[in-house]
């Protein structure tokens, strides 16, 4: 790395010791000082330690004049001046200064900055020095301000919306004691919105919130509350744009303001997929230092009319059934997932349909990036492939049809359905699995939650596409069935209806980002390019 200059360098005492105190654009770094020779006289001395430490933005080396310490500007939250007369209240907490080196050093300044703990999970630390003049005190708190506003990247405005209802019906709470918090530490400011109805957030983004106040917008709740951010948000761009959404051809135009999550739902995919762990403080923090990560979003169209934005999964079949059969029983709380998982694989249903899609050529990577061997290619068992000008064709019997725009990792399947997938390249990764025994079906579920390949099976295929189109079979031209196919469609509904029938029924449902598409027949644009301003706090965390 560059050597940045210098902008501030002192001996300063913290914790009873003296430290070398140095910063320049890029790095806030404390040294300890021969420790027997210097320490100040009448402290006791406790070794210092800064908590977890990684190597790229928190260092803590031993070296033989004592041990440094290192953190970058970036994750700088604030600094305050402290009054080290009395017992100070600073940010709830109470800090009680050691005598002696309240005497010997009487002013003192705190920085709050971001320590990276286990798992991708962020902290707020506070570490505090000591000074012999006030006037040198005011100095570093005013340069290190200086370079804090520099970081343009940073939100100074947020518009955030709470779900009451989401999850555990905790969202006010969390953002109130865990959240807020840290957003006046960091001198943001915030409108606060807590939602009265389902679609509050996305009407209102559409339509009333006066959008030019903000640096972003922030949603408290799980994916459901995500996706009404995100369907707010490119709406008002679009329309705001003279884009017409209906048209599966047309552009999405980009958004300039960012949306955050502060997860406080049940399941959360988006928020474990993007940061890699769900938990409010490391999210806020995310959004307090200004990270950012550019997404894909799929617009869903049915005969030329605009159905919903998608941004995580387009599920049809097994997770499209998941869904409609979990609605029914929203009574039973989170467990209906597993309920509802459970039942639907009992029921094994298939979908007979035709796929069409346009493959992503023109880009580096594959959904199978890191499956060392591509020799498990297997010619398909039941379909039919065919060619038309960049089109590919597939007709077949599917157990389930899969469009992941972002891995979906989730705590339960921490790799998710597509690993290689990627956040920001304008395409999805169609999965397409194929009728096959329950035995072979629970494998290749179980390999989610495994070291093992999910794709790396014979009636299981993975594309990484540009767009897609399904048709299921019985839509696919009307005057084609007879009496026969008329009956067993109505049969399929009557089946439907009744669970415990174990027939096929003729259509599934699609289930976007956690919400039920009526439409079967569907077609997907994902945007050609990433769409980058609609971007989260966050950063991805997987390796990808
Ligand atoms: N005040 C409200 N009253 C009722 N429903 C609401 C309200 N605010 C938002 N909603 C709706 O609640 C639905 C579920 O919310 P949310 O996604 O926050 O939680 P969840 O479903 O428990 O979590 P996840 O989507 O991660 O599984 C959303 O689709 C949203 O439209």
């Amino acid at each position: 790395m560059e050597k940045q200059p210098r902008l501030l360098a002192s001996q300063l005492l913290l914790k009873n010791s003296l430290f070398e105190v140095s910063l320049n654009r890029v790095l806030l770094t404390w040294k300890e000082i021969a420790t027997k020779k210097k320490r100040v006289s009448g402290g006791i001395h406790h070794p210092f330690k800064v908590g977890f430490c990684f190597p790229k933005f928190l260092r803590r080396d031993k070296g033989e004049s004592g041990t440094s310490h290192g953190v970058s500007v970036s994750e700088i939250l604030a600094v305050r001046e402290l009054d080290v007369d009395s017992e100070t209240k600073d940010d709830g907490r109470w800090q009680k200064m050691p005598q002696k080196s309240t005497e010997a050093y009487p002013y003192a300044f705190t920085v709050s900055y971001v320590e990276r703990a286990w798992q991708h999970r962020w902290r707020c630390s506070d570490v505090t020095f000591h000074c012999l003049e006030g006037a040198l005190c005011q100095q570093w708190v005013q340069t290190i301000r200086e370079q804090l506003t520099a970081l343009t990247s940073r939100p100074k405005h947020l518009l955030v919306y709470i779900n009451p209802y989401g999850g555990k019906q905790q969202g006010e709470r969390i953002y109130e004691q865990k959240v807020a918090p840290l957003f006046t530490l960091a001198s943001i400011s915030t409108h606060v919105i807590v939602t009265e109805h389902a679609n509050h957030a996305r009407d209102h983004l559409r339509t009333e919130a006066e959008l030019k106040k903000y640096d972003g917008v922030v949603c408290v709740g799980g994916d459901g509350m995500f996706s009404e951010m995100v369907h707010g948000l490119v709406s008002r761009t679009q329309r705001d744009n003279g884009v017409d959404q209906n048209s599966p051809e047309e552009k999405l135009v980009p958004c300039t303001l960012r949306i955050g999550i502060i997860p406080a739902g049940s399941t959360d995919c988006i928020c474990y997929a993007t940061v890699g762990i769900n938990d409010p403080v490391t999210s806020a923090l995310h959004i307090i230092v200004g990270d950012a990560q550019p997404m894909d979003v799929c617009s869903v169209h049915h005969n030329n009319t605009f159905l919903r934005y998608s941004v995580s999964l387009l599920g049809y079949g097994f997770y499209g059934d998941v869904l409609a059969d979990s609605e029914r029983k929203r009574w039973m709380g989170p467990a209906r997932y597993d309920f509802s998982g459970f039942k639907t694989f009992l029921t094994h249903h298939y979908y007979e349909g035709t796929v069409s899609f346009l493959p992503a050529t023109d880009i580096l990577g594959t959904p199978r990036d890191k499956t060392r061997c591509r020799a498990g290619y297997h010619q398909p068992l039941f379909l039919l492939p065919e060619y038309k000008g960049g089109w590919r064709v597939i007709r077949g019997k599917f157990l389930a049809i899969n469009a992941a725009s972002m891995s979906c990792a989730c705590p339960r399947s921490p790799k998710g359905l597509s690993p290689a997938a990627h956040l920001a390249d304008g395409t999805t990764d169609l999965i397409l699995v194929r009728k096959c025994s329950r035995f072979n079906f629970l494998r290749h579920l179980l390999r989610h939650t495994s070291k093992y390949d999910q794709f790396d099976m014979n009636f299981v295929e993975v594309h990484r596409v540009r767009r897609f189109r399904f048709t299921p079979r019985y839509c696919q031209s009307d005057s084609e069935l007879d009496l026969r196919e008329n009956g067993k469609r109505l049969f399929s509904q009557i089946c439907r209806d009744h669970p415990a029938c174990s027939c096929s029924p003729a259509y599934s449902s699609w289930n976007c980002d956690g919400e039920i598409l009526p439409h079967a027949a569907i077609e997907v644009g994902c945007v050609t390019t990433p769409y980058n301003l609609l971007c989260k706090y966050t950063v991805h965390s997987e390796s990808i």
